[in-house]
């Protein structure tokens, strides 16, 4: 069975057809890459896979079920991230992740957090405020959500190697590699190639005038 499926999906915006009637699915331990050029609608299709926005025409299917009537269950087994990184930047790293954890009903000792953030490469920066820390920094400080969160099994991931390094790169794909094998599935774009090691589906998107 499938975890995740697009069915007919289509989306308009401003008059402007983004994709027209797209289905796919994606069952556990798939990875399906959504290709494009900027203004394809990549970031709209994925919004709509989440639930935060409604498609024009067709339905996301969780497990079968119309996310629209198993919202909370799908949101529960759901990690999204996106081009906002939702951090607060007056806060420091370690606030930020008790935050999100209490949010999203995750229990970690603050030792567990400081030990995500040093894998993360973030030693000696978990009481800095995020505003003063790099893009890249900033961007580690949001990725450690995928280490702290083990339970959610679809995950979908907006262009998540922006502004890492190599290292970065390396272990975010190491962690999504890891999520599959565990089970998982992602959905993800990337304006960089995507070099995981990991057999992957894709879909192209094309701008449509
Ligand atoms: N809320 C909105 N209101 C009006 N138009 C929107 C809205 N969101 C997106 N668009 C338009 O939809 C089109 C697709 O945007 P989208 O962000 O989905 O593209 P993308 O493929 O993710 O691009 P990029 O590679 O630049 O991130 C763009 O032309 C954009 O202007």
């Amino acid at each position: 069975m499938p975890l995740l499926c697009a069915h007919q999906l289509s989306v308009s915006k401003r008059d402007r057809l983004l994709f027209n009637e797209i289905s796919f699915s994606v069952a556990a331990g798939e990875l399906m890459y959504v290709k494009g050029p900027n203004g394809a609608g990549k970031t709209s299709l994925l919004r709509v896979l989440t639930g935060l926005v409604s498609p024009d025409e067709g339905a996301v299917l969780f497990e079968e079920q119309n996310i629209v009537n198993c919202r909370e269950q799908y949101h529960q087994q759901l990690l999204y991230f996106g081009h906002a990184l939702g951090v607060n930047r007056s806060l420091n790293a370690l606030e930020n992740l008790r935050y999100w954890c209490a949010q999203h009903g995750v229990q970690h000792t603050d030792a567990e957090i400081y030990e995500v953030l040093g894998l993360l490469g973030l030693v000696g920066l978990e009481d800095v405020t995020v505003s003063h820390l790099s893009a890249g920094q900033q961007r580690r400080v949001a990725l450690a959500r995928f280490w702290l969160q083990t339970s959610a099994s679809v995950w979908i991931l907006d262009e998540p190697f922006t502004a890492l390094d190599v290292q970065g790169i390396a272990l975010l794909n190491n962690r999504i590699v890891a999520h599959l094998q565990q089970g998982g599935c992602v959905v993800m774009t990337s304006h960089q190639a995507l070099d995981v090691d990991y057999p992957t589906q894709e879909l192209q998107l094309e701008y449509r005038i």
